[in-house]
């Protein structure tokens, strides 16, 4: 079950991300780095965290025209990430050059393929917010099931979105289809800016592929500790 939870490493220095990748590599499955940790130290973090033993989680959301993400997806998959995020919203040509380049560069260089996922709408927004602020008025579900199945259309492995869109995302794109999920909070946790969220438990008993857990984990004095607990809960989802 461990495998299936990945940290967020949103913190500023090479010493903060190692001292955490050090304390939980083998309480977790991978490490995430998104921008505020890559740009602070530099793309040589991924190659840091990759020499404790750490797989990385890129999550550095490209969003740009489709030759722009194209050819940094290309980078990325040198630098054998386990997993990077574009969004979806940039659209299928964009999100199809990125997975035909992945798939290039890792056949030709003979590494493992990293898993290409598309952002959908983030776990931060309310229905509220996506009507008033984001302009979209229909529900945040319809929204994400509809960028999963461009996604998935566009050769891409999975999504990120919010643990409550599972079981839509599921029934659209079935089984196979990767479901990162973000916005999981423990009972004994406070939801910070995350609007959609759901328990571990639940979020693995919906069928969650991976999910993701930063300050959970990473702002309590013994984040070992959390990442067990947290890793016990979504045991729990199988518990009769
Ligand atoms: O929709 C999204 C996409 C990405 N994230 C990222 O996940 C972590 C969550 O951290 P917490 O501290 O557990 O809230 C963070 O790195 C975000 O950039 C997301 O939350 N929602």
């Amino acid at each position: 079950m461990k495998e299936k939870l990945i940290v967020a490493l949103d913190v500023s220095t090479r010493q903060e991300a190692l001292g955490l990748v050090e304390q939980l590599w083998d309480s977790v499955g991978a490490f995430k780095i998104g921008m505020q940790l890559y740009n602070s130290e530099g793309p040589d973090i991924i190659r840091d965290i990759q020499a404790l033993g750490g797989k990385v989680f890129v999550d550095l959301k490209f969003h740009d025209i489709p030759n722009t993400v194209c050819q940094t997806s290309r980078v990325i998959t040198r630098r054998e990430a386990f997993m990077f995020s574009i969004h979806a919203s940039g659209g299928v040509e964009m999100m199809t050059k990125s997975a035909s380049a992945v798939r290039e560069v890792s056949g030709q260089l003979e590494i493992p393929k990293p898993l290409v996922i598309a952002i959908t709408v983030l776990t931060s927004i309310s229905q509220e917010v996506f009507e008033k602020e984001v302009g979209i008025s229909r529900p945040i579900e319809d929204q994400v099931v509809n960028w999963a199945k461009l996604a998935q259309q566009a050769g891409l492995d999975g999504v990120v979105a919010s643990p409550q869109e599972i079981r839509a995302i599921r029934n659209a794109c079935g089984n196979d289809f990767v479901i990162v999920t973000p916005g999981v909070r423990p009972l004994w946790a406070t939801a910070n800016d995350q609007k959609r969220v759901m328990t571990p438990k639940e979020a693995v008993k919906q069928g969650a592929t991976y999910l993701v857990v930063g300050r959970p984990i990473t702002a309590q004095q013994n984040p070992g500790e959390a990442a067990r607990k947290i890793v016990e809960e979504m045991e729990e989802a199988f518990d009769a």
